[in-house]
């Protein structure tokens, strides 16, 4: 890489004439392109706009199947067991395909992969409308869960190597709203398809075929990364691409500084070795990975998909008892996701990325509690059982001797009637073995349709709180989807250098869908230990050390060249967010040779552009 202030570059050509430079770095940290620059060409967008399929796909598959299964477990007469696999297979299958990803990302190239995926999920897609059984389900839903995990670690990398500096957050933020995007698209459809009981799962599986092939025909005709290209030795290739993707700005200091960097990296990591072993023997990467990881880690013990799977239950205890309007109900909870992801494309190049993510933990922290508290108050006014019908088989479930007890036991449900909010002839009864949709015998076995039936409530319990709990959940999503939901990918995608880039970014997206699982495959459990505001509790302590780590951890990348951002990571891991607050000088390394030894000064001015002098 050429050294900052080495003679002949642009920043030390200014520094040379003696004033005290205040050129930005290579793009303007302000987010203005460089030196006012001709504007950024529409291809970048193109490419954004074909990359961030592969988010919608993510975001599609993994939002689609709760509809799905509604109608699948009983067209297939499904076990829990079988729906849980159903549901899990798919994120297990993108964790061990992101961990892989690193290797094929290195190996073929951001372009070879982003086809890849789009091509299993387009066969995984055909075979999941056309499984005549749940074994074919389970083994689409498992090659889904390949493409997303590919996907997942690979769209951000493209994104922001073919990105201009000034408008890197944005474009791969782009690529979570697409992900959002997707999930609300796949609750759209599941709505709309949940009238045919028959096949209409076969639609809301099937669809994703559309977007996944258009987005094969697309990245056929669009280029591979040029910092791939170069990496690889393809430097006139490398050039072509650059030229494309900067239309009439000048490249010729981004291909050098491209250049300088891969082959000074060439230099010092000579000998070769797992890239893994180099990343975590190597200060500076090691930090980074250690941001990266934490940061895709705390997003998901933040509860994100507890609380998105969380929501028909939480909009069944307000009130919402038919199964129809809880799934549109909870189609407007993922386009409140979606709208406030928005927020935050609209944010990361404005306010960058640290002071996004913490603003965004304070409020998911201070929602989570909200939550928590609603559901306490729910439990504390949670309607007694009254009636005890005989129990056949003298299960636990007669045991108890509320609402609140009864549904936190996986195998008893609260069957009741209601006469306006009061909660009438209540009892505490087995679910079915086959269906958690009724009770195992007695008045919650078979459901009339005259609306005389009693209701039955798995899982939640009636209360007069929900609106406290409903106010929680808009604002969990409305703190967490500007910030917490897109940075952990922006932030993972800018901060290892180029030859950690693939494996970084593997490890982080392995982590995000290991803590996925962990995370959905427990919540039930701890709410059974520590009852719904319990966990809600723990979430909230989860998010203010989140808190804690982004604080002192992360750094701001807004605006940085790629090729610079490593030096962010130079000091002690938990000083690294002393090198980036607005207002305050810090020190900018600069590398000679495999050295660090000179320094130059950077100050923050008050849009949070930095400003450059060199320490002869
Ligand atoms: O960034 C995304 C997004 O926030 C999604 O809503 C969530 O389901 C994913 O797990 C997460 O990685």
């Amino acid at each position: 890489m050429r050294p900052m202030g080495e003679p002949g570059s642009r920043r030390q050509r200014a520094a040379d004439h003696g004033e005290r430079s205040l050129i930005g770095p290579p793009s303007g940290a302000s987010g203005e392109p460089p030196d006012g620059d001709a504007s950024t060409p529409g291809f970048v967008y193109v490419l954004a706009f074909f990359s961030a399929l592969g988010g919608f796909l993510f975001g599609y598959d993994t939002g689609v199947v709760s509809g799905a299964m509604l109608l699948l477990k009983r067209r297939m007469n499904l076990s829990a067991l079988w729906q849980e696999l159903l549901v899990s297979s798919t994120v297990g299958a993108a964790a061990v395909s992101a961990l892989a990803g690193g290797v094929l990302n290195g190996w073929l190239g951001r372009r070879m992969c982003i086809l890849l995926a789009s091509f299993i999920f387009s066969f995984g897609g055909v075979m999941l409308a056309l499984a005549p059984d749940k074994v074919v389900l389970l083994v689409g839903r498992i090659v889904v869960g390949l493409g997303i995990g590919i996907a997942s670690m690979t769209v951000p990398v493209y994104i922001a190597e073919v990105s201009p500096p000034h408008l890197r957050g944005q474009l791969v933020t782009i690529n979570s709203l697409f992900i959002t995007g997707g999930q609300f698209i796949a609750s759209v459809v599941d709505g709309a398809f949940s009238y045919l009981s028959e096949d209409g799962w076969r639609y809301m599986l099937g669809l994703s075929v559309l977007p996944a092939v258009l987005q094969f025909l697309g990245f056929i005709c669009l280029p591979e990364s040029p910092r791939w290209l170069l990496q690889n030795g393809q430097n006139q290739e490398a050039l072509q691409v650059l030229c494309r993707i900067r239309g009439d700005q000048n490249v010729e200091e981004e291909y050098d500084s491209i250049k300088a960097s891969v082959e000074e990296e060439e230099r010092e990591v000579r000998g070769g070795g797992m890239v893994i072993l180099r990343i975590l023997s190597h200060g500076p990467t090691r930090r980074a990975l250690i941001v990266g990881c934490g940061l895709q880690m705390f997003q998901q013990l933040s509860g994100i998909n507890t609380v998105m799977y969380y929501s028909a239950t939480i909009l069944q205890m307000a009130g919402v008892r038919d199964d129809r309007e809880a799934i549109w109900l909870a189609a407007a909870t993922s386009a409140t996701n979606f709208v406030f992801t928005l927020v935050g494309v609209w944010l990361v190049e404005r306010v960058g990325r640290r002071k996004l993510t913490l603003g965004s933990l304070l409020g998911t922290g201070l929602s989570l509690a909200l939550l928590a508290v609603g559901f306490l108050l729910s439990a504390q006014s949670s309607p007694p059982v009254t009636f005890h019908p005989v129990d056949p088989n003298n299960s636990t479930c007669r045991l108890y001797g509320s609402c609140e007890p009864c549904t936190l036991d996986p195998g008893c449900g609260f069957c009741f009637r209601e006469n306006g909010t009061k909660v009438l002839e209540s009892s505490c009864v087995p679910v079915h073995p086959a269906s958690t949709d009724h009770a195992a015998w007695g008045r919650c076995y078979n459901k009339t349709e005259d609306g005389k039936s009693p209701i039955w409530a798995y899982n939640y319990c009636p209360t007069s709180y929900s609106w406290v709990v409903l106010m929680g959940l808009i604002l969990y999503l409305a703190f967490f989807a500007p910030g917490m939901g897109p940075m952990p990918w922006t932030v993972n995608s800018e901060i290892y250098p180029l030859w950690a880039r693939s494996t970084g970014n593997a490890c982080s997206a392995g982590v995000n869908w290991i803590f996925n699982v962990v995370v959905s495959l427990t919540f039930l459990h701890v709410a059974e230990y520590l009852t719904y505001y319990g966990a809600f509790f723990l979430y909230t302590g989860l998010v203010f050390l989140a808190l804690l780590f982004v604080l002192a951890c992360l750094p701001e990348t807004r605006g940085l060249q790629l090729e610079d951002i490593q030096n962010l990571f130079m000091g002690q891991l938990c000083s690294c967010g002393a090198s980036s607050p607005t207002h305050s000088r810090h020190v900018h390394y600069i590398r000679h040779g495999s050295g660090y030894s000179s320094a130059q000064y950077g100050a923050l001015d008050s849009d949070g552009a930095i400003a450059y002098i060199t320490l002869k």
